[in-house]
């Protein structure tokens, strides 16, 4: 099975630009989400975290670490990443990827575009899901209110899995995240 990562960096809206934003009341809860535009690979066209495949020796935290510095200029300590889910995608049958899923509201620098990926900052009230994988409006708002979630999806038709239908789920949620290393 491919193992790969998706990370999505939080931040509060109205703090962008405004020096004197942190003596606001409460306003603690992020309100945006980084996403991505992607423009090659897996899922092009489509809005996702940033993220991707794990390489030779990397545990995922290093994995959406490097990821996401690669595909939009964040930089983001080991330590700040929260990790919010496990996903497994199962093409007719057979598991395909198992996709650890982390979010942030602490990172330093500003996203910036590359060869894989555009970044947009958006409301997480107003998430693009109809540009999106299908399973993605399952999950990713409780993610992004801070749960955790444990989900299995099954997808149909052959490879790719991006061109496969996706028909049936299982989802769990405010689970014990297992496989952090
Ligand atoms: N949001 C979401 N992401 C998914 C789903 N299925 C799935 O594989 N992904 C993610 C996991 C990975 O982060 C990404 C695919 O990996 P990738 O971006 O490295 O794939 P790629 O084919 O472009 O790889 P590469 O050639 O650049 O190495 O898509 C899904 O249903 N929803």
């Amino acid at each position: 099975m491919i193992e790969a990562t998706l990370c999505f960096p939080l931040r509060d809206g109205a703090d962008t630009g405004d020096e004197r934003a942190g003596s606001r009341d409460g306003g603690t809860s992020p309100t945006e989400v980084l996403l991505i535009e992607k423009r090659r690979g897996l899922g092009e066209g489509w809005y996702n975290g940033p993220g991707g495949k794990l390489e030779d020796g990397e545990t995922p935290r290093e994995c959406a670490i490097r990821e996401t510095r690669e595909e939009v200029g964040l930089e983001i300590q080991p330590a700040d990443l929260e990790k919010a889910g496990e996903l497994t995608f199962l093409l007719d049958g057979e598991g395909h990827t198992f996709c650890h899923v982390y979010r942030t509201a602490t990172f330093e620098g500003e996203p910036r575009p590359s060869p894989e990926a555009r970044p947009e900052w958006v409301p997480i009230d107003d998430v693009p899901y109809d540009r999106m994988w299908d399973d993605d409006r399952l999950w990713l708002p409780g993610v992004l209110e801070g749960r955790t979630v444990a989900g299995e999806f099954r997808f149909e038709g052959g490879e790719p899995l991006d061109e496969a239908a996706f028909v049936d789920h299982d989802l769990e949620w405010d689970v014990e995240v297992v496989r952090e290393r």
